[in-house]
Order: C-alpha cells, then structure tokens, then sequence
C-alpha cells in the first residue's frame, strides 16, 4: 500500500461511500474526512474505521475537526454542497455550491500545499473554475470527475440494448456535465466492434438520451438527492491513477487553455492522469457534428461562469 493521505471534505452520500471503498480497497495510508456536521463526520469515521478493520485493510481513518487536522493530503477530493432533487438541473445549485467551493478551498489550501484537488460538487464545471479561481493553482492540479461516471452510464445504456458484452464496453463522453454533455458513439467501442456494427441509429441516439439524462433519472426515483455509488467508484479511480501514477487515460473535467480552440473555460476532455495530476490533455480529432456539440456545451458552462462573475 501506498504510504498516502486523501482527505475527502464533504462526507455525505458520495463522500462517504468514496471513503468506505478507499479505506477498505486500502487505498491509502491515511483517510481524513471533514464536514460541517461534526458529529455526522465523527460517525462515519468510526463506522468506516470499524468495517477497514473488518477488512483487514491498514487504512486509519480520521475525523478532522479543524482546518490544521486536514492536512498534508496527496490528493483531496470535494464533495462539500448540496445535491439536486427531482425537478431541479445541476445549474441550480451554481450560486450556493461555489459560495460552499471558495470557503472549502480557502481553507484547505494553506496546510496541504502538494494536494491534487479533485472536484466532485455540482455544477461540475463550472466548481472546478472557481475552485482554480479561488487557489490560483496550475490547472493541472484541480480536476472534475464526470467523465468516467457519464462514460460508465453510456456503458450501461449500450449494455441494455445489446443484452451481451458486459465488461467488455468503452464508451466515450466529453464535454460539460450537464444536459449538453457530449456521448460519442463514434468513439464506443463492444470488444473493439463499433457500436454502429452491433446497434441501429435509433438505438444509438436512444443510449446518447438516456446518457444525457442519467443523473436526472436517478434523482427522479431516489427523491432525496442523487447518485453515489458510480460517482464514488469512478472518483477512486482517479485517485488510484493518481496516488499510484499509473499515467492512465480518462475523460476529466479541465481548465482548457487553447486545446480544442478554447481557453479560459472548464470542460470534460480525455487527460492522462499520474502523480502530478493532469499529466496530459488529449485532443480527439471530432467530426463537425460532434465539434459543434462540444461547443454548444462549452457555450453552457460559459453561461454559468458569467452568472458567478456577476453575482459572486
Ligand atoms: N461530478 C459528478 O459526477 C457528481 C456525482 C454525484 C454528485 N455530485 C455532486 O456532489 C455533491 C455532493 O453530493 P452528495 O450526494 O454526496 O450530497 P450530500 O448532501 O449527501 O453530501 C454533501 C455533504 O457536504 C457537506 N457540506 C456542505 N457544506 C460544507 C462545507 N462548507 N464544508 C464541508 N462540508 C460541507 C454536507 O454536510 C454533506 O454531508 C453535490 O453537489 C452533487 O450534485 C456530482
Ligand atoms: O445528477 C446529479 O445531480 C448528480 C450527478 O451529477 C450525477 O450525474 O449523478
């Protein structure tokens, strides 16, 4: 095992299912979880500390109190804010979560100067700016997850229509988490077959809708909130590239700074991930459909960002 720290600051649904996997896989030496709700975060330390033990894993798993508990972290993910309930797009919590974002950042920056930050909150994009914002960190050390959550869901959506396959899909999805993510059947692939070799055209436009409406689906029959165990499992993902610089490739949320002909603009893209974050950005050669779909997205994140400038 790694001798690492993580800290997770928000130990709600994703944040605590995040550190039950982290702890128990052992994943890292060290586990600290925060949260405005202090008894709540002592609770899950001690039941996740119980089940590692349970596990045999040697992960310690610590509840921080105060800002100099939280410290010395590898990498730090943020799942602090609230969550969208049926009837609501991720847009509406733009304005609460980055007030909740640019407290959190200001306050864990100072005591772990090495940490790569990965961003989990909602509106994904757009928190992942002004995570950047309120740091002044290198766009290589504060990331999103999406990528990998919407990637899987598309997986799953080809998985129902084919009825064969399972474990062997790669889809693909860039673009912003939001209504206009961006599903790139062209770029799925079952076993290395395309996807226009196995499924009609209506069938795929079908998987790119209900990709789209993943999330919202979920919201829909949960009723209290939104999903966490994909969003939890594709986060470790990312910190186990990270921790254990394995220098993989995954669709993540990244501040762009000239490729896809944009800059100064947070959008889910395939990167390499290693030891120091954000390793490398790939640009994919899109058709013009697809160039134009990403920019639509791009568009909305856009949007986003001038709301906060003006309001915040
Ligand atoms: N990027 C993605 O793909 C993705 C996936 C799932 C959820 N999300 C987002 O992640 C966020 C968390 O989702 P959840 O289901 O875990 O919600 P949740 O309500 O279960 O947990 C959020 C936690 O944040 C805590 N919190 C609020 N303000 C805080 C602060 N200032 N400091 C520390 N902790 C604070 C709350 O007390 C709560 O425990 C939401 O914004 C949600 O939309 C994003
Ligand atoms: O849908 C949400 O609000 C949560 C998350 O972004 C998801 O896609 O599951």
């Amino acid at each position: 095992m790694n001798k690492k720290t993580v800290g997770i600051i928000g130990v709600g649904n994703v944040g605590s299912t995040l550190a039950f996997t982290l702890a128990t896989k052992n994943m890292c030496s060290t586990l600290l979880l925060k949260d405005v709700r202090e008894n709540f975060v002592q609770a899950m330390a001690l039941d996740i500390s119980q089940a590692t033990n349970a596990s045999k894993s040697k992960t310690i798993t610590k509840a921080c109190l105060n800002n100099e508990e939280f410290k010395d972290c590898d990498v730090i993910v943020i799942t602090a804010g609230v969550a969208r309930r049926p009837g609501m797009s991720r847009d509406d919590l733009l304005l609460t979560n980055a007030k909740i974002m640019t407290s959190v950042i200001t306050q864990i920056i100072p005591n772990n100067p090495n940490a790569i930050i990965i961003v989990v909150s909602n509106p994904l994009d757009a928190m992942v700016y002004t995570a950047l914002k309120a740091s002044n960190w290198s766009r290589n050390k504060i990331i999103g997850m999406a990528g990998i959550l919407d990637s899987a869901r598309m997986a799953h959506f080809i998985f129902e229509k084919l009825g064969y396959g399972q474990g062997q899909i790669e889809a693909s999805v860039m673009g912003g988490h939001g209504d206009d993510m961006v599903p790139l059947p062209d770029f799925s692939t079952v076993a290395g077959v395309r996807l226009s070799e196995v499924l009609s055209k209506e069938d795929i436009d079908d998987i790119v809708y209900k990709t789209k409406n993943g999330g919202a689906q979920i919201v829909k029959l949960l009723e209290t909130g939104s999903a966490y165990y994909a969003p939890a499992y594709s986060t470790s993902l990312m910190i186990e590239a990270i921790l254990e610089d394995k220098k993989e490739i995954y669709p993540c949320a990244v501040m762009l700074d000239g490729e896809y002909g944009y800059e100064d603009i947070v959008s889910g893209v395939p990167v390499m991930l290693g030891a120091n974050g954000v390793e490398k950005i790939i640009e994919l050669n899109l058709k013009n459909q697809q160039k134009e779909e990403f920019s639509k997205s791009i568009a909305s994140v856009k949007e986003l960002i001038n709301i906060l400038k003006e309001k915040l």
